[in-house]
């Protein structure tokens, strides 16, 4: 499935430049990347994996107590289990949301898809290639924006492309004026407001042509009337941008209202309980009875 028209929050009109976006641009949608992820498992070392050589000399000097609590603690499993056997196709210029109970291993998969992790099993392929590393085409927008507060927005935006020798400043002005901050461009990080601090770090991550474009939780500190006004701006950048999007995301409305697939997953280690496609233009009619039906429907699979 190739990005069509997006599903976006009824609040604004940014639906409709959305719409406006996917029909002019149906030729971008093959910008956005294929993922797949294949038999993936991950686990994290606990702390107690950590090898101090000096600890047995340590336990001779201490209480039998303390070494009997010692004991156990070592005998505990030295692997934090955080994915089981995740399998997931996502198809170029797809929306996926990922939603999952707290601490699951929603922000693991998303630094396994952006290079920051290695999965313990399996492997991550985006677009035919295993991913090994790093990569600007893959791009992480966090919940907090962690733009540089000693430069300007400009600067912040500037700084990936700079930092790799390829500044192209026409690039940097078209990635501020799309996320709306061209009248701010010379503004300091500490003088923006929350919503523009994430527009801020969305051009940033813009600015790199994203083929695959991974948030997590962009919204989670803002406002109600931001994240509705921002979540309509994301909507609209995918539908004209055509990258691929991968949400992670607390927020069952959102996640219906912007995706074509929710993806539920288990508690840790997750794997996927239910993949559920998100009818077409459906997000945009959140009084559809099919739209509540599914959102009760998650929420039950969630355990809400
Ligand atoms: N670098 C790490 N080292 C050890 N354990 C980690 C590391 N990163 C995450 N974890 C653990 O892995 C589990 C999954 O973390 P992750 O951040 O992927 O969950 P999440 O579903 O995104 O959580 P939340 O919804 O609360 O943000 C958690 O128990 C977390 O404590």
């Amino acid at each position: 499935m190739t990005a069509s028209t997006p599903s976006t929050a009824s609040t604004t009109s940014a639906p409709a430049q959305a719409d406006a976006a996917a029909t002019s641009t149906t030729g971008a949608a093959s910008r956005g990347a294929r993922v797949r992820l294949a038999g993936i498992s991950h686990h994290y070392p606990l702390r107690h994996d950590v090898d101090h050589g000096w600890v047995p000399a340590l336990m001779r000097l201490v209480s039998p107590a303390a070494r009997a609590r010692y004991e156990a603690e070592s005998a505990k499993p030295d692997q934090l289990p955080v994915l089981d056997g995740i399998d997931l196709d996502i198809a170029p210029g797809e929306f996926v949301s990922l939603v999952g109970q707290s601490g699951c291993g929603k922000s693991t998969i998303l630094r396994l898809l952006s290079g920051l992790e290695t999965p313990s099993q399996g492997s991550v392929v985006v677009d035919g290639e295993a991913v090994t590393g790093t990569a600007p085409e893959r791009a992480l927008a966090f919940q907090d924006a962690t733009l540089l507060p000693w430069r300007t927005v400009r600067e912040n935006v500037a700084l990936g492309p700079q930092a790799r020798g390829r500044l192209e400043p026409r690039r940097v002005e078209a990635a501020l004026q799309v996320v709306g901050l061209r009248d701010f461009a010379d503004a300091y990080p500490t003088t923006l407001s929350g919503g523009m601090a994430q527009r801020a770090a969305l051009a940033r991550a813009l600015v790199n042509r994203p083929r695959l474009f991974l948030l997590d939780e962009p919204f989670g500190k803002l406002d109600a009337l931001t994240r509705l006004t921002l979540q309509d701006e994301i909507a609209s950048l995918w539908a004209s941008q055509g990258f691929t999007a991968v949400l992670v995301t607390h927020d069952v409305e959102e996640a219906l209202r912007l995706s074509n697939r929710v993806i539920v997953l288990s508690e840790r280690p997750a794997h996927v309980v239910e993949d559920i496609r998100v009818p077409e233009g459906l997000g945009r009619d959140e009084a559809a009875p099919e739209f509540q039906r599914l959102r009760r429907h998650i929420l039950t699979l969630l355990g809400r």
